[in-house]
């Protein structure tokens, strides 16, 4: 089975050339980490795949309606704005709507505290969303997205701007959802140890394109970390799992 499909996709975005030719599937008990440099095309891959901007090709989801699609994949986008001074717990309450009609008021209380208790946000569940810290936001988004229940859940840098107990808790919970084999996850990150250690697959984009695609050990080699990133980088196999440092930036650097 796959959750989501883009075959043969492109896009161009005012007259930018940003995504060409990508063909990807996302499988149940996938967490794809989609990584590489600012600007690469990460977040306009994922929102291309949602039908959010114009592309060519085919993306599975874009094809779907939008009840069917609600149902079928969650969007956790990388702006974290929360318009209303709301509580929590109505926040997370509003990754049901897709449900509504479908699913009874217990379903829908049970997916909420479910997605409350993962994210460790329970001592907050009453407090007023817009007045929490940006990080205290960015894991009651997440909920929201994980409370919707669907099979592929997608995620633009989740663990952005999260303290490293939270980053490792968040990559561990979306690993465990991946793990039970019935739901995908793909989201952007930028710490690629992390990514070395919780991902199943890593997706590198790298000037429009698919560069790399496998399992961390093979992706994330000198190489590809030299071209890609412009960096060179620590990476060993551990008794405690994979351990990736940056060390130093390679020539004049990114911007240069
Ligand atoms: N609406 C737009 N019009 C023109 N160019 C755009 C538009 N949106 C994004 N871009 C360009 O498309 C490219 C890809 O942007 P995208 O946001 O997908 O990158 P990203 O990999 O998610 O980056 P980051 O790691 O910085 O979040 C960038 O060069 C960006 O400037």
């Amino acid at each position: 089975m796959t959750l989501l499909n883009l075959s043969d996709l492109s896009v161009t975005l005012r007259v930018r050339p940003v995504l060409s030719h990508i063909t990807l599937d996302v499988r149940p008990g996938e967490l794809i980490g989609l990584i590489g440099a600012n600007g690469a095309g990460k977040t306009t891959l994922m929102r291309a795949a949602l039908g959010l901007v114009p592309f060519t090709g085919r993306a599975s989801l874009a094809e779907m309606t939008p009840g069917e699609r609600g149902r079928h994949a969650a969007w956790m986008p990388q702006t974290r704005e929360i318009a209303w001074p709301v509580s929590v717990e109505a926040l997370v309450g509003l990754g049901r709507v897709p449900h509504e009609g479908r699913a009874s008021a217990d379903e829908d209380r049970a997916a909420v505290d479910h997605a409350l208790s993962t994210l460790g946000l329970e001592p907050f569940r009453h407090r007023t969303a817009t007045r929490l810290s940006g990080g205290e936001q960015a894991r009651v988004l997440l909920a929201r997205a994980l409370a919707q229940e669907t099979p592929l859940l997608m995620a633009d840098e989740p663990i952005a701007g999260l303290d490293p107990a939270h980053q490792i808790g968040t990559m561990k919970s979306l690993a465990a959802l991946a793990r039970d084999g019935e739901r995908g996850v793909i989201v952007s990150l930028h710490d690629l140890g992390l990514a070395a250690r919780y991902c199943t697959r890593l997706v590198v984009l790298h000037q429009g394109r698919i560069a790399a695609d496998g399992p961390a050990g093979e992706v994330l080699s000198p190489a590809l970390i030299r071209e890609v990133f412009g960096i060179d980088a620590f990476y060993e196999d551990t008794p405690r799992g994979p351990v990736f440092q940056p060390l130093d930036i390679l020539g004049p650097g990114p911007d240069s």
